[in-house]
């Protein structure tokens, strides 16, 4: 629904609300919040283990099958479901368990203290759908027993929901640091999703000959204010994670969340969706244009850069070398923030003139390059400032070009989407 009223919460009510949660987390629910946060992690028999003896409480010191040991897992303290303010139903079995300690992390009081606000409005918004719709087809008004039961249910999914989204995009984050993956080659001719026109020439060939591009009005329309609205809606949700290795260093100090389209919904994010869409087009279209020979790609990073001098100092998306090359070959960033960003707001991506690159066309091109240059020229000057304006575009080149984010002084999202390449084709741009 439009309209979104933002709430202040106090602490004692958020406090109440995190009880509700946890409340809402009984015994029977973490086993099915369990179940489903394993499928499909490989770990799906650290889950089961647990399922049958929820129904029958006498079978509960069967532990031994499991390697943790030290943990008796409170079943004892839950006979039946009634009240269960103080479970703590432990998911983690044994250290090498990551998605147990995940899960621990999420249901912790911090972890639905984060969760809190969304949860509460997504159940209320629900439920008043279920309550409209019930009255126009029954014509009959609910009696408060069966409300209140139904609240219980949509609160105890939307609980459920939000910590496995939690969950997964921690996980995927985690991933997504040490993987490089070997992935699709993105082929024009296969693409059933659109016309592969999203790009104009112009863009094209500015990323081609100067190593970026800005593309405004990129999605159309005010298509962006609801993108926004979306994004700030996940990233109210808390789903995006901090990024505390790069914190502690002190280069970046935005939060961001790995995404893909299993990870949001297409209803409720339809605007976001579309720009999942459109983004991941954008190597067939390449590829179809220019010999960059990218590969398909759909994790995507949301960003926010809060209002309070958020950051990201200068550094470069990928690199050539066995140390530094991370698969991303072309950087694209979509930014659905409002039209009046001035230059006062902050937050301008600064472009730096690129690393001198292996295939640079130099110098008869008989000289091997010396590694991929990268300590050598770290102090290109700035060449573009480019305001994170709402519905642009920006596209360059992630192994050549350095960037940063400066201090930003306004609320600032950002979409990114890494198209994967092997270093080589079309990276002989340099004069
Ligand atoms: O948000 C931006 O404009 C750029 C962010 C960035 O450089 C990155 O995430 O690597
Ligand atoms: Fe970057």
């Amino acid at each position: 629904m439009d309209g979104k009223v933002e709430v202040e919460w106090d602490e004692e009510t958020v406090d109440k609300m995190v009880a509700v949660l946890r409340s809402t987390l009984d015994h029977r629910a973490m086993l099915d919040l369990e179940r489903r946060a394993r499928s499909g992690t490989g770990t799906e028999e650290k889950g089961r283990h647990h399922h049958h003896h929820c129904h029958d409480d006498a079978a509960d010191e069967d532990d031994a099958s499991d390697d943790e040991g030290h943990h008796g897992h409170d079943h004892q303290h839950h006979h039946h479901q009634h009240h269960h303010h103080h479970h703590h139903h432990t998911c983690k079995k044994g250290p090498d368990d990551g998605v147990g300690q995940l899960l621990d992390e999420v249901c912790g009081d911090d972890g639905l203290r984060d969760m809190v606000v969304l949860v509460m409005e997504r159940t209320a918004e629900i439920f008043e759908n279920v309550r409209r719709k019930a009255a126009q087809e029954e014509g009959a008004v609910m009696d408060e027993e069966t409300a209140i039961g139904v609240q219980k249910e949509i609160l105890k999914e939307a609980l459920i929901r939000q910590i496995l989204q939690t969950v997964n995009a921690k996980i995927r984050s985690a991933q997504s640091l040490e993987s490089r993956e070997g992935g699709l080659l993105a082929t024009p001719g296969g693409y059933r999703g659109s016309d592969l026109d999203r790009l104009r020439s112009e863009t094209i060939h500015s990323l081609m000959r100067t190593g970026f591009a800005v593309q405004d009005g990129f999605m159309g329309g005010q298509e962006y204010t609801e993108v926004y609205r979306e994004v700030e809606m996940l990233e109210y949700a808390s789903t995006f994670n901090q990024v505390y290795q790069q914190q502690l260093s002190g280069t970046r100090s935005d939060d961001m969340g790995w995404f893909s389209f299993a990870d949001i919904d297409r209803i409720q994010h339809k605007h976001l969706w579309g720009v999942f869409e459109v983004l991941s087009s954008l190597p067939f279209e390449l590829n179809k244009k220019a010999n960059l020979y990218l590969q398909m790609s759909s994790t995507f990073q949301l960003a926010c850069y809060h209002a309070k001098g958020t950051f990201y100092k200068r550094h470069i998306d990928g690199g050539y070398d066995a140390k530094t090359n991370n698969g991303r070959k072309i950087t694209a960033i979509y930014y659905p923030n409002p039209q009046d960003w001035t230059e006062s707001d902050g937050g301008a991506l600064r472009i730096y003139g690129p690393r001198r690159n292996p295939y640079g066309r130099s110098k008869g091109g008989s000289t091997p390059p010396d590694g991929d240059g990268s300590e050598a020229d770290d102090d290109t000057p700035a060449i573009q400032d480019i305001l994170p304006k709402g519905d642009r575009l920006v596209l360059f080149r992630s192994r050549d070009m350095p960037h940063e984010v400066l201090l930003c002084h306004r609320k600032r999202f950002a979409v990114s989407l890494w198209l994967p390449g092997p270093p080589g084709p079309g990276d002989d741009w340099q004069t």
